[in-house]
């Protein structure tokens, strides 16, 4: 297997406060890896530093051999590489479907030029994008919501329209920052065999910071422990819960 993301030696300080340590880590292409640790570790800096939305002090990051050091977040996301957002607020009015139909970048439609002037491809273009929006809503499994203000969908249902974004591009590797925070049990399940289909029929490589430990248990195969900004232990699920320093530091020691 070859590393999509590869993180080398990165170091990120908040003021006098060092967050990631020499911190390296490898995320295999068409994996599921999930990044666990305890609260404070650096896991959202991170990813926030992976992703674009944040510089890193020193070190490299690699996106599929490439180096991405510092390259923002709208550049990586041409790349291909995408993390969930909240719906933002001013998207809360528009349908679900609409949601979706603004996700593709470099549509002709945007461009007042474009549709002054080339109106046909305009809007065959709208209705290719309409058609993916329509396949997109049916996979994650909200087709029946597909004309709701996105702003009235559960939480659990957001998040899955969160997921499908990300189907609206040619996502490589896609970032999930706690997905599964407030989200009810059977949405829950939903999500995760949408992220496995997306992983397996796909091929998307998922990198996931999550605090739902069955969750991690269900969907990652390999599981980084992150413990002051730097990789404490690398492994399966069995062998993360099994190891002494893990259950020491992140489960808490047995009385
Ligand atoms: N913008 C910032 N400015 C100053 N300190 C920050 C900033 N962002 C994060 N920190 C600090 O960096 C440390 C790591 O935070 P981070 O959010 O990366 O941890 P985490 O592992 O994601 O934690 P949690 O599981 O609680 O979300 C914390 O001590 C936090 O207070």
């Amino acid at each position: 297997m070859s590393a999509i993301i590869d993180v080398r030696h990165v170091n990120k300080a908040f003021g006098g406060l060092r967050v990631i340590n020499d911190c390296s880590i490898r995320v295999e292409q068409g994996s599921i890896t999930g990044l666990i640790g305890p609260n404070g570790a650096g896991k959202s800096t991170l990813f926030n530093i992976i992703a674009g939305a944040l510089p890193l002090d020193s070190g490299q990051v690699f996106l599929d051999g490439e180096e991405i050091t510092n390259r923002p977040a709208n550049e990586l996301f041409h790349k291909g590489l995408l993390r969930t957002f909240q719906i933002a607020h001013e998207f809360s009015q528009l349908t679900a479907l609409e949601n979706l139909m603004m996700v593709p970048p470099n549509q002709a439609g945007e461009s007042l030029f474009g549709a002054w002037f080339r109106p046909a491809r305009v809007r065959q273009e709208e209705a290719q994008v309409r058609q993916k929006a329509l396949e997109v809503i049916d996979f994650v499994g909200l087709g029946h919501v597909r004309n709701e203000l996105a702003g009235n969908l559960s939480g659990g249902q957001k998040k899955l329209l969160e997921l499908g974004r990300t189907m609206m591009v040619d996502a490589r590797v896609v970032l999930l920052d706690e997905i599964a925070a407030g989200v009810n049990r059977t949405l829950l399940g939903d999500l995760v065999t949408n992220i496995e289909r997306l992983n397996r029929e796909l091929g998307y490589t998922f990198l996931v910071i999550e605090h739902d430990m069955d969750m991690i248990a269900r969907l990652c195969d390999p599981v980084i422990v992150l413990a002051e900004g730097s990789v404490m232990v690398q492994g399966s699920i069995e062998e993360i819960q099994n190891d002494p320093a893990v259950i020491d530091a992140y489960f808490g020691a047995q009385p």
